[in-house]
């Protein structure tokens, strides 16, 4: 019986997703609609914990350490609308690195099911 690759490995593993990460918040911190948000944040402890929860959501071997989602995210003000910057964001960084339209796709559709979590809004 063989088992389908997870998107942690197809997109490359740790250290592929590192990269990734790291792209991705060079748009999000050029973007003047998100950057406010991190004013005051670690960006490297950011850039680890966000590494190791990618890893962890597309099915790799890691364990995210951070803190819950919610906790981290309620209360800073981030709406649907920052929520779907951020993540049309994550689109054009994975088309960046030429990743291909069924990845993206899967990748998008796997993190857009934490937008609740986020946002702190359910319906
Ligand atoms: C699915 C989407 C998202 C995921 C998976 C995610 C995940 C994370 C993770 C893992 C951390 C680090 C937690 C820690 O330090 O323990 C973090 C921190 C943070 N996130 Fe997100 N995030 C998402 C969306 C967003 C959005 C849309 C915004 C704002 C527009 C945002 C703003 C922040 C900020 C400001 C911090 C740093 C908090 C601090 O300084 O301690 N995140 N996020």
């Amino acid at each position: 019986m063989s088992t389908l690759p997870s998107l942690y490995e197809r997109l490359g593993g740790e250290s592929a997703i590192a990269a990734l990460i790291e792209a991705f918040y060079i748009r999000v911190l050029a973007d003047p609609e998100l950057a406010p948000f991190f004013r005051h944040s670690s960006m490297d402890r950011l850039r680890a914990m966000q590494t190791e929860f990618f890893c962890m959501a597309l099915g790799g071997p890691i364990m995210y350490s951070g803190r819950s989602l919610g906790h981290i995210h309620h209360g800073r003000g981030i709406s649907r609308h920052h929520f779907a910057l951020f993540v049309g964001h994550l689109l054009e960084t994975l088309k960046d690195i030429g990743c291909d339209t069924q990845e993206t796709d899967a990748v998008i559709e796997h993190i857009n099911t934490f937008a609740n979590e986020i946002t702190g809004t359910s319906y």
